[in-house]
């Protein structure tokens, strides 16, 4: 006779009691009872078929839309600085990004392009967006988002400037509140030569808005 493993499990036992034990472990509980006290908030019940797993999804969610907290610089940086002895502007453009309002918890979408000018040192490309990404997974506001990309790259460089442009349409103001679909925001960090020198920062502001060739 085969016995199978279900046999030993309680008769309340059902698929999901491993995903809530996880969920558990990873400190959700908290989260999901506040997510069940959201619903019912709404006019919702939380025990109705379609959102029983609702808390554990939104939380999980949301976990993942601010992960960010749980990075720091030198790890994701993972030692990609490199001396290659270039001293012209570098410039990574539309660096796609998704971030959270801190006022509303509302997602605000957009693109971010950063420049800078080393000092001999050069950092790995990818590692431009995933410093957007780590700041950007995070509640935010624009202003703070790009001011902190800015500031860790004139950390681990010290180059001669930075600059980052943000543009991005916030959902707060967009599906709520003042109901703007077609506004978007422009926010701007210089450091260093772009803050100092208006034609280093003229070629920034060009080079963001050519159009690209390929
Ligand atoms: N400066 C800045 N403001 C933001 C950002 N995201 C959201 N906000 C604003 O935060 C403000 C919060 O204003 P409050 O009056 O406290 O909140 P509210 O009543 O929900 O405001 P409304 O959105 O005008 O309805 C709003 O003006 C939002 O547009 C951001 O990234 N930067
Ligand atoms: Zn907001």
């Amino acid at each position: 006779m085969t016995i199978a493993h279900k046999d030993f499990l309680p008769s309340d036992w059902h698929e999901d009691d491993s995903a809530s034990e996880a969920a558990s472990r990873n400190g959700l509980d908290p989260m999901m009872d506040a997510v069940r006290t959201l619903l019912v908030g709404v006019g919702e019940d939380p025990e109705r078929n379609g959102l029983e797993r609702t808390p554990k999804r939104v939380a999980e969610a949301l976990k993942f839309l601010t992960k960010g907290y749980d990075q720091s610089l030198e790890a994701l940086l993972n030692g990609a600085i490199f001396d290659v002895g270039h001293d012209e502007l570098v410039l990574v453009r539309d660096i796609d990004l998704f971030s959270m309002c801190e006022h509303h918890m509302l997602p605000f979408i957009g693109r971010a392009h950063v420049g800078y000018i080393p000092n001999q040192k050069v950092v790995g490309l990818s590692k431009i967006a995933r410093i957007v990404e780590m700041y950007a997974r995070r509640l935010q506001v624009q202003e703070r988002l790009t001011r902190q990309i800015a500031e860790a790259l004139q950390e681990v460089l010290q180059p001669r400037g930075v600059a980052v442009v943000i543009e991005a349409s916030h959902m707060c103001m967009v599906m709520r509140g003042v109901q703007k679909p077609n506004s978007w925001t422009v926010t701007s960090s210089m450091v260093g030569v772009f803050k100092e020198s208006q034609s280093t920062r003229q070629e920034f502001l060009d080079l963001i808005h050519h159009k690209a060739t390929f």
